[in-house]
């Protein structure tokens, strides 16, 4: 069992000669990624990582989280974007969202560097007090600055508590093979350093070590991880768009896109799922946001979401489509008892699992959204575990290279980031950065 697309509910939304009418921007698309002729086509190297990884550092990855594991009480992750999303997602879905809380015999996982937010730094900090501490650094580029402040602050609290030389092996770097800054201090202090490959980009990386050390000091079994991704990579090689659930939904996708649907709002209704909807946003605003075009991918727990922006999927502005991931099954489900008095009335909710009330809330929902003019993908998941979740982070990947293609743009750039950047460094007196200060300081007014 694996990832299904059900498209009962975008049908009434796309003739089926639409569809057909996509696959040969499909297969051109497809052909772009096979034969690397497309645009970005130095960073394809996400396509044939399931099955073309680095062993030895694999066998390293698995080594070094148990040293964590049986070395540490918290491990600090640190990292932004690409380097931060990915783990998280998968530590929240496969083991939970209130993984710290839980008994467990593994370290509890907090993820700083991803803001600039000092209470947050100084509450972890705090949570870190008469603790043993590790920290996993992660920067494609070693030189972004969110993480790179939060490691100077978490470096100095190891070597307070440990000493420099002890600090230095609590310390694991996740970079360049070659460049940046925290390469050249990872080669300088010797600490154990895990790569992303040149040709991987820091959205498509969750598979590599970036996603791999944190994830594997959870718990979860990365190996399972890249089985479930290696069976995606084999499934979605199929070239009729029929046969091929990753190739329907970008299909899909774009059809609704230039019929005015700009938005995509991806759906669960299992609250562990928020997470893995910021990777996915991450990876297709990043990939598609360019040129003045693209989807913009949102997200929405329900039933939570449907108490507040329910009333605008339902009945404002008819600009969006929904993704809706179905998972078929709850990790643990819950039995409702039925209530002698039913004080409340809900016994017409009792002998039953809340899973299958969960159920009737989506299914009631996919028919009310749909009658209201909203599209709906249904990505059907057989459960959660690892091998699922690997199979679903291959079916995003490879359907987000190939939309980008089918709209025309890189998706392995992204060019828009770096305009916040340049401001922020200006305004804060970064050197080489004198020339546009007085222009910003004069648009920003007397603070
Ligand atoms: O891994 P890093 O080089 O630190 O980059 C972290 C993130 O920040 C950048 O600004 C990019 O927009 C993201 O694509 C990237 O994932």
């Amino acid at each position: 069992m694996a990832i299904k697309l059900n498209d009962t509910y975008v049908k009434q939304f796309i003739a089926e000669d639409e569809l057909a009418g996509m696959a040969p921007q499909i297969k051109a698309a497809q052909e772009m990624l096979t034969n690397r002729s497309g645009l970005g086509n130095d960073f394809l190297g996400w396509i044939d990582l399931p099955v073309n990884y680095d062993r030895e550092e694999f066998a390293r990855i698995e080594k070094a989280a148990e040293k964590i594991r049986n070395d540490s009480d918290v491990l600090i992750v640190i990292g932004i974007g690409g380097s931060y999303l990915g783990a998280r997602a998968a530590i929240e879905l496969l083991k939970s969202p209130f993984y710290n809380n839980l008994k467990k015999d593994t370290p509890d996982i907090y993820f700083v560097g991803n803001n600039i937010n000092p209470t947050y730094l100084n509450e972890i900090l705090s949570l870190c007090e008469g603790k043993d501490v590790s920290v996993n650094i992660i920067s494609k580029s070693g030189t972004t600055t969110e993480p790179a402040l939060a490691f100077r602050v978490f470096r100095e609290f190891l070597i307070n508590k440990y000493g420099a030389e002890e600090a230095k092996k609590r310390i694991y770097a996740t970079t360049d093979k070659a460049r940046g800054t925290l390469k050249e201090l990872s080669d300088a202090e010797g600490y154990e350093t895990f790569v992303i490959p040149d040709d991987v980009g820091g959205r498509f990386s969750v598979l590599t070590a970036v996603g791999l050390l944190p994830i594997a000091v959870s718990g979860a079994c990365i190996r399972s991880l890249m089985e479930g991704a290696a069976a995606a990579r084999e499934a979605y090689a199929e070239p009729d768009l029929e046969k091929n659930d990753c190739y329907k939904y970008v299909a899909y996708r774009n059809a609704l896109y230039r019929k005015g649907k700009a938005i995509e709002i991806l759906v669960s209704y299992d609250p562990a799922f928020a997470m893995m909807a910021e990777w996915f946003k991450q990876l297709y605003g990043e990939s598609e946001g360019k040129d003045k075009k693209g989807l913009y991918p949102s997200s929405a727990i329900f039933s939570t979401d449907l108490h507040s922006m329910g009333q605008f999927i339902q009945d404002g502005a008819r600009v969006m489509f929904e993704t809706v991931v179905d998972i078929k099954e709850p990790k643990k489900d819950f039995f409702i008892k039925a209530d002698p008095t039913n004080f409340d009335g809900l016994n017409f909710l009792s002998e039953k699992n809340m899973s299958e009330v969960n159920r009737k809330a989506m299914q009631g929902t996919i028919l009310a959204h749909t009658e209201g003019g909203v599209p709906n993908l249904v990505l059907e998941m057989p459960k959660i575990d690892e091998f699922e979740l690997g199979y679903l982070i291959y079916f995003f990947e490879k359907a987000c290279g190939l939309s980008g293609y089918v709209l025309g743009v890189n998706p392995f750039n992204q060019p828009g980031v770096e305009s916040y950047k340049k401001n922020m460094f200006a305004l804060l007196n970064k050197p080489g950065y004198e020339k546009e200060k007085a222009a910003l300081e004069a648009k920003l007014g007397a603070e």
